[in-house]
C-alpha cells in the first residue's frame, strides 16, 4: 500500500502541528487514515444534512472544512436541492487552496465558497439551515469554544441543525487509556502508521488539539442554547453529536 502521509516518517524534530503547506498536500490521506469511519460518517451526515435543507436556497457552513471533503460529498448528493449554497470556513490558506481546487466547478457556478476565517472570533455567520464542525473545534482554544457555538446558534434558522464531530476523553481515566490504546491500534494495524510515526503525531498535537469529554461538548451545546442534542455515532474516542436549534 502507497501512503501520501509520510510527514512523521520524515521529521526528526518534532514541532507543533499546524495545518501548512505541507499537510494540506497529504491531508485527504492523513484525515482518512487518522479518523475512524470517517469516510463512512461523510455518508450518514451527508443523508441527515438533506433531511434540513429546504428545496428553495437552503444554506450549510462548514467550519473548519480544510480541502472541501464534506462540501463535496454535500454537493454532490442526489437529494442536494439545486438551489442551495454551500460555505466552507478555515484558517489555513493551504487547505483552503486544495478546497478550491476541488470545488472548482461547483464555486464556479456560485453553489460553494470559500472564506479564510479564524473560527476563534467569528462573529458574522449568515443565516443558514445546517452548521457543520467536523473535527474542528478541538482545534480552537477552549476559552473561544463557548463564543463560537454561541455565534453557530444565532445563524442558525429555526429547526436549524448543527454537527459537532469531536475526539474526547473519556470519563473514566482507566477507559480513557482502553480509548487510546484501541486508537493508536487502529491507527498502526488499519492505517499503516508505524509507533514512531504515531508517537511524533501525537507529541506534535499535544498542544494543539484539545479534547473535552462528552459531557463538556454537550454543556457547550446547552449553554449556547441548543434544546435537542444528542450523540449519533461513536467509536472509542471520537463521537460526532448533532444539535437542533427549536
Ligand atoms: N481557529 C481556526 N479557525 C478556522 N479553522 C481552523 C481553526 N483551527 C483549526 N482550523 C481548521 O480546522 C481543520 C481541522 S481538520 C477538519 C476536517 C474537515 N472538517 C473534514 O471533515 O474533512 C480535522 C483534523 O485534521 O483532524 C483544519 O482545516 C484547520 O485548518
Ligand atoms: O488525534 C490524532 O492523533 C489524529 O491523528 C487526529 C488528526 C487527524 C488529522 C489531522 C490532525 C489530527
Amino acid at each position: 500500500m502507497t501512503y501520501q502521509d509520510k510527514l512523521f516518517k520524515q521529521i526528526t524534530r518534532v514541532e507543533d502541528f499546524a495545518f501548512d503547506e505541507r499537510v494540506a498536500g497529504v491531508f485527504d490521506d492523513m484525515v482518512a487514515r487518522s479518523v475512524p469511519f470517517y469516510n463512512e460518517i461523510q455518508r450518514i451526515q451527508a443523508d441527515l444534512i438533506m433531511d434540513f435543507l429546504p428545496d428553495e436556497a437552503g444554506v450549510v457552513c462548514d467550519l473548519g472544512c480544510s480541502t472541501g471533503t464534506t462540501l463535496a460529498h454535500l454537493t454532490a448528493h442526489p437529494r442536494c436541492p439545486s438551489q442551495a449554497l454551500f460555505i466552507g470556513l478555515d484558517n489555513s490558506a493551504p487547505m483552503l487552496a486544495k478546497a478550491q481546487v476541488k470545488l472548482a466547478a461547483q464555486a464556479a457556478k456560485g453553489q460553494v465558497s470559500l472564506r479564510l476565517a479564524d473560527l476563534a472570533d467569528l462573529t458574522d455567520l449568515p443565516p443558514c439551515n445546517v452548521v457543520i464542525l467536523n473535527w474542528a473545534l478541538q482545534f480552537v482554544r477552549p476559552i473561544d469554544r463557548q463564543g463560537l457555538l454561541n455565534t453557530v446558534y444565532q445563524a442558525l434558522r429555526p429547526g436549524g441543525l448543527l454537527l459537532l464531530s469531536e475526539k474526547i476523553l473519556a470519563q473514566d481515566p482507566l477507559l480513557n487509556r482502553v480509548y487510546i490504546d484501541h486508537y493508536l491500534h487502529f491507527k498502526t494495524s488499519q492505517s499503516g502508521y508505524s509507533d514512531t510515526e504515531n508517537q511524533r503525531k501525537r507529541e506534535a498535537l499535544e498542544n494543539v488539539l484539545i479534547p473535552y469529554r462528552l459531557d463538556e461538548n454537550m454543556a457547550l451545546l446547552e449553554r449556547a442554547g441548543f434544546a435537542h442534542r444528542d450523540t449519533y455515532f461513536q467509536w472509542f474516542n471520537f463521537v460526532c453529536m448533532m444539535a437542533v436549534k427549536r
